[in-house]
């Protein structure tokens, strides 16, 4: 069931009390590893220095040494794998990121800035109080360097009250200035940092867009903790799932392994990223209370009563691996058509959507995939993906299934028509470059010179959340619907993302130049 692309980021950090905190992490990045392949890196503590060591690749080649490992001492830590939505990859953007002022912090970020220019410009104004320079063009170290700004502010406030306890808990100095970045920054963040003397901290946004769970094991001296962007990595390195971060909560682990939370914005139901169940997260994670295969399941439950209505004359069901398995199977139970594994995968190629060209995705996609004669050959296929977003796979699908012998080939989507780009962290082409984009589904069919084509609807996707975990009722599902659940997302916003897109054929570089003023607007085709 591993995916072997995506793109999104993936994090954890774990506080121990006499574990190697480097080796967990290594074993807890190689369960995330499906979230980003362009960075991997660590930092540990072991309370007198950070180590550090990151770079570009996997995490097996970024650390592909005892030495480069051994040298992360220490039973505190954290770790990042990258795939960039903002800035370059290059490896000075690999994460962690690092400040030494007003205290040493490491930090590691999940997600999308969309106001990355207005709080660039903010640090290098006289209201900073470092007019802090950054390095790199990563939203990621903007947040750093707010948070640093936020803990300095906090703790000069501190200094200057009158009746101020010289000894006020480091925890509150910490509370309030996560909550001040909270103020200040848009977009989706889950975040860990080191905070030297403090702890691990954690923190997520407040509508709870990207992932954060928290796990706990109990050691010979105590609690110790993990908390990570999907629960997977915690069951290779002997920690359980304790709950979900809360949208907008910070849980703060000092080095006595003592676990306190704070809420910092006020607290609502979560409004998770709805693309994490379709195709971002592993099937054995469970995110928001709600199980990623259970949701994928569900998709095929929904699909199969559309595909029902069509009338389709259909011999076999057939996924396209890895992603569509759980809906596919879910479709042929619930219609009674034998289950075919046709397209048979090359583990050992690379990416497809995410191919620096239109001809290299599609020469990628036949490298990845080949279509069996023995399974198609006089039958009338239901292939079924997980999503269609350019279109690239299935059209090279459609045809090397035809060249099989098919008779026939009907397709299904277990997700509504990708349209609109997510801007909170997965990274997806410009709007013109969706099939969907401005096409209606029998459009789209020709398209892809299938014998017909049905989605999911944006309702059975969201009811299927809704069923799973009633306590959420509403989903970032913005890149079908348009719709933005932090509300600063316009067109301005949308034309700058794809001018500063262009000529890179990626799409999604880089974010966060919204024109001050603009009136928050839904974005519709
Ligand atoms: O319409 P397109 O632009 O071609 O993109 C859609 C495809 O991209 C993803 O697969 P991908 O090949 O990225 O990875 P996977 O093997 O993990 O499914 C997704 O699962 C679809 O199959
Ligand atoms: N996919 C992500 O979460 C990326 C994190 C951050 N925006 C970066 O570009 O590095
Ligand atoms: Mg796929």
């Amino acid at each position: 069931m591993r995916r072997d692309v995506t793109r999104a980021c993936g994090i954890i950090g774990v506080s121990t009390q006499e574990s190697d905190a480097n080796l967990e992490i290594y074993e807890g990045l190689l369960m995330l590893q499906h979230r980003g392949q362009d960075s991997a890196g660590i930092v540990t503590t072991d309370r007198t220095r950070f180590h550090e060591h990151k770079g570009n690749g996997l995490v097996k080649d970024v650390f592909d040494s005892q030495d480069v490992l051994g040298k992360l001492t220490g039973s505190t830590g954290l770790g990042h794998v990258r795939y960039p939505t903002a800035g370059s990859s290059s490896v000075q953007e690999a994460q962690p990121f690092f400040v030494n002022s007003p205290l040493g912090i490491y930090l590691i970020h999940n997600g999308n800035l969309t106001n990355t220019d207005a709080l660039r410009t903010l640090l290098n104004s006289s209201t900073s109080f470092f007019n802090r320079c950054m390095r790199t063009s990563s939203d990621s170290e903007v947040l750093l360097n707010v948070l640093a700004d936020e803990i300095h502010r906090a703790h000069q406030r501190c200094l200057l009250e009158d009746a101020c306890d010289p000894n006020r808990k480091k925890l509150d100095l910490v509370a309030e200035a996560v909550a001040a970045t909270m103020k200040l920054i848009q977009g989706a963040y889950s975040c860990i940092a080191l905070i030297n003397g403090v702890g691990l901290l954690a923190f997520r946004d407040p509508h709870g867009i990207r992932p954060l769970v928290l796990g706990r094991r109990v050691g010979r001296r105590g609690e110790e903790w993990c908390v990570a962007s999907e629960d997977c990595a915690f069951g290779p390195i002997g920690y359980e799932r304790v709950r979900d971060v809360a949208p907008g909560e910070m849980i703060l682990i000092d080095d006595g392994g003592n676990l306190v939370s704070r809420q910092c914005t006020p607290l609502v139901p979560a409004t998770p990223c709805i693309f994490e169940y379709i195709y971002l997260a592993r099937p054995d994670s469970v995110l928001n209370g709600i199980s990623v295969y259970n949701f994928q399941l569900g998709l095929g439950t929904r699909l199969a009563a559309s595909i029902r209505a069509r009338g389709w004359d259909i011999d076999l069901v057939c996924p396209v691996p890895d992603g569509s398995r759980p809906a596919a199977i879910q479709i042929s139970a619930e219609l009674g058509l034998p289950y075919r594994e046709g397209l048979v995968k090359n583990r050992y190629v690379g990416r497809t959507f995410i191919m620096p060209s239109q001809r290299l995705r599609e020469v990628s996609v036949r490298r990845k995939l080949n279509a069996m004669p023995a399974v198609f050959q006089g039958k009338s296929v239901l292939l079924v993906d997980d999503s269609i977003v350019r279109g690239t796979t299935m059209r090279q699908i459609v045809d090397m299934v035809r060249r099989a012998g098919a008779a026939r080939v009907y397709l299904a989507s277990a997700s509504p028509p990708v349209r609109y780009p997510n801007v909170y962290g997965v990274d997806m082409p410009n709007r013109g470059e969706f099939v969907a984009h401005t096409l209606s589904e029998e459009q789209v069919c020709g398209v892809l010179a299938a014998d017909g084509l049905v989605y999911q609807s944006v309702e059975d996707l969201v009811g299927v959340g809704r069923e799973l975990n009633p306590a959420i009722q509403a989903f970032d599902d913005s890149c079908f619907t348009g719709r933005y659940v932090t509300g600063d997302i316009n067109e301005t916003y949308m034309r700058n993302l794809e001018e500063a897109g262009r000529g890179k054929d990626r799409g999604f570089k880089r974010a966060g130049r919204a024109g001050a003023g603009d009136a928050p607007a839904t974005i519709m085709a």
